[in-house]
């Protein structure tokens, strides 16, 4: 697995062979997670879960830890990627929600939102560097951030029809404020997958990089539109625009993640689920 180190550059972050300014963040010990911040107090926070940073339990609990210790310290933004020159995220994992128990779903699904609520509240400003597919739940992170900058040629969207259950109201009008009702809707009913260049046209991401070097340039581009705008004012800004989702999730989660282990448990969902693995199986086998 790589290793990679970042350079501070004026005010923000990028990709550098040699070792530079950033303190390594000490206070959490995390195994699927590097967390580096530059002397400006942004965070570079890496998923570094291999092979292809499915969402395990344990992987969003220490997304969530990080999260808190970014608002305790006063974080001045934050930008979230991936080890991987190929995918960013590849959703949910998908075997804590095969043929598991009820609550080891409801776990899961339950930090998931707790994440959400975390990085889509955060008072700093986010960025997700996308440097790989995000299919699902890689999508849905990068949603919760508020700028989407991806590497050229590779895949993100919202495809849990394909998998046989549907995307959880949150997350739809998550889609719909992003990509507006229409397009939301044609790509959620077929669980879309667009790439790149369509993501960038529908408005899913906001930029596109040539590779991860770009993409981090950009991100620190993104970041320091806000030097001149006073934190205060930019947070209340945000939290006023995200207010009422924010509070949905926050009030309704246990409904929320109910509803989401009964869809999960049923016989139908979890046969579609394996036809899925299956596919996805023997696209492997074909690609060898
Ligand atoms: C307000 C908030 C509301 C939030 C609502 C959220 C609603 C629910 C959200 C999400 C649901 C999900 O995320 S379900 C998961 C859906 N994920 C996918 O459909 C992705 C499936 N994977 C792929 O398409 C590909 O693996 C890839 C494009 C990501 C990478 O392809 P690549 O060719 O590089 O790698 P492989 O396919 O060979 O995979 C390697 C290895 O990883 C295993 N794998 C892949 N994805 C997952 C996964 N999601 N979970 C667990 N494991 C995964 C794959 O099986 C391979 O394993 P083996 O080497 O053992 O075969």
């Amino acid at each position: 697995m790589s290793s990679y180190v970042y350079k501070t550059t004026r005010r923000g972050v990028l990709l550098a062979k040699t070792v530079s300014y950033q303190v390594r963040l000490c206070s959490g010990n995390f195994r699927h997670l590097e967390v580096l911040k530059d002397e400006n107090n942004v965070a570079i926070v890496t998923m570094k879960r291999a092979p292809v940073n499915s969402l395990n339990t344990e992987l969003l609990t220490e997304i969530s830890s990080v999260l808190t210790d970014l608002e305790e310290t006063k974080c001045s933004g934050m930008i979230l990627t991936s080890f991987s020159d190929k995918v960013f995220c590849s959703g949910l994992d998908i075997y804590e929600i095969f043929k598991s128990k009820p609550s080891a779903i409801g776990t899961s699904f339950s930090t998931l939102l707790e994440v959400f609520i975390k990085l889509y509240g955060s008072t700093f400003p986010t960025v997700a560097a996308i440097t790989g597919h995000a299919p699902a739940g890689g999508c849905v992170l990068g949603l919760f951030c508020e700028y989407r900058i991806m590497v050229q040629n590779f895949k993100i969207g919202l495809n849990e029809d394909q998998l046989g259950f549907n995307a959880p109201s949150p997350i739809v009008k998550l889609m719909i404020n992003t990509i507006g009702h229409r397009n939301a809707e044609l790509a959620l009913t077929s669980g879309r997958l667009f790439t790149t260049s369509q993501a960038l046209q529908v408005g899913l991401v906001d930029e596109i990089a040539k590779d991860r070097t770009e993409a981090f340039e950009k991100a620190d581009g993104f970041l320091r539109r806000f030097e001149m705008i006073p934190p205060l004012a930019r947070n209340f800004t945000k939290q006023s625009m995200r207010r009422a989702l924010l509070q949905d999730v926050t009030i309704n989660r246990e409904k929320y993640t109910e509803g989401f282990v009964s869809m999960i448990s049923l016989h139908e969902v979890q046969q579609s689920i394996a036809a899925y693995l299956d596919n996805l199986k023997n696209k492997k086998r074909n690609a060898h």
